[in-house]
């Protein structure tokens, strides 16, 4: 018995050790590397299907996977706000990125949402996705309290996640969703630390951005545009990229305007951009993940339902939503 309990003894010690080890390397790399997180690059912040019981439908997100590997994207955001993260579990946010990193090419990134309402569960999530093969974590700003989210508490929340994250974090500002846009003293002073490699801005604010941009360039700090809208607008201002809900339907599209501005072809970006303009706003501003996940859909993507309370939109929404891609072009 005594041999026993002290085996036991031994392995949760070497257990326990394991982690920490593990916990330790991850960070000493990340830390040592972190301006070499490369984040350039187009992403789709991924939905999540489910099932007629609601559950998350792991096999048709495989199938999304497998036809988003053929569009030239540099990884997924996995867990944005169009991953629906609020109605999802703790156990199910690990699992879907888990299960993302498992089935995409180890060359493509794989930004995990790890953003919680406290500092403490952030700083836990982003340890778990770490742990579950993200490359970096994206950190929405926390906002249920958000009349006492100034930049004193924006900057404190930040800084333990970061300190304490094995894998680099990217800010999240995303006002449409939260009612609250990082303050750009905020995002100025966290710029500075070791382990923020940049920004993902949905705001469209493009004095912010440029502004932004501007005062950290010399950090080799990263913005990427937080949508399709303004993609063009944001390349001019130096952003190195852009997470958009719309390339979850119009992949091939959205990066290939992220080609015609890297290559300096505005014209033909600009004719571009005007085309993507209302079948963004359609699944964003307008009407949101439904509408996304129903264009998903039409174009030969799992959208499907989205988990309660979000209902489907109504019959006039759908028209309007159809009007705005195929108007385009796009359906
Ligand atoms: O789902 C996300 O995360 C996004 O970044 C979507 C973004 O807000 C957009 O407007 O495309």
């Amino acid at each position: 018995k005594l041999q026993y309990g002290m085996l036991g003894a031994v392995s949760v010690i070497f257990g326990r050790c394991r982690r920490s080890a593990w916990l330790v390397c991850k960070r000493t790399q990340s830390h040592s590397f972190r301006r070499k997180l490369d984040i350039r690059g187009i992403y789709p912040p991924i939905a999540t299907p489910f099932a007629q019981n609601e559950l998350v439908d792991y096999q048709k997100l495989d199938e999304n996977l497998e036809k988003y590997s053929k569009i030239p994207f540099r990884g997924l955001v996995v867990q944005g706000s169009n991953g629906e993260y609020p109605y999802l579990t703790a156990e199910e946010r690990v699992e879907v990125v888990h299960r993302v990193r498992q089935r995409i090419p180890k060359d493509k990134l794989v930004i995990a949402g790890s953003g919680c309402e406290s500092s403490m569960a952030t700083v836990l999530m982003s340890e778990k996705m770490a742990q579950a093969g993200a490359d970096a974590v994206l950190v929405v700003t926390p906002c249920f309290y958000r009349n006492r989210m100034d930049s004193r508490a924006l900057i404190h929340h930040y800084t333990r996640v970061a300190d304490a994250s094995p894998v680099p974090v990217i800010l999240y500002s995303v006002p449409g969703n939260t009612g609250l846009d990082l303050p750009v003293e905020a995002v100025l002073t966290l710029s500075q630390h070791d382990n923020i490699v940049g920004l993902k801005d949905s705001g469209g604010d493009i004095t912010r951005i440029a502004l932004i941009i501007h005062k950290t360039r010399k950090e080799g700090f990263q913005v990427l545009a937080g949508s399709a809208g303004f993609l063009l607008a944001a390349y001019s201002v130096g952003a190195v990229g852009g997470v958009c809900a719309l390339a979850n339907v119009l992949g091939h599209q959205v990066c290939q305007l992220e080609q015609l501005c890297l290559a300096g072809r505005w014209e033909e970006a600009r004719e571009l951009q005007y085309r993507l303009i209302e079948p963004n706003t359609a699944v964003t501003r307008k009407f949101g993940v439904v509408a996304l996940k129903q264009a998903m859909e039409w174009s030969g993507y799992h959208g499907g339902v989205c988990r309660p309370p979000l209902q489907p939109l109504s019959e006039a929404e759908l028209r309007q939503l159809q009007h705005d891609f195929s108007s385009q072009g796009w359906l």
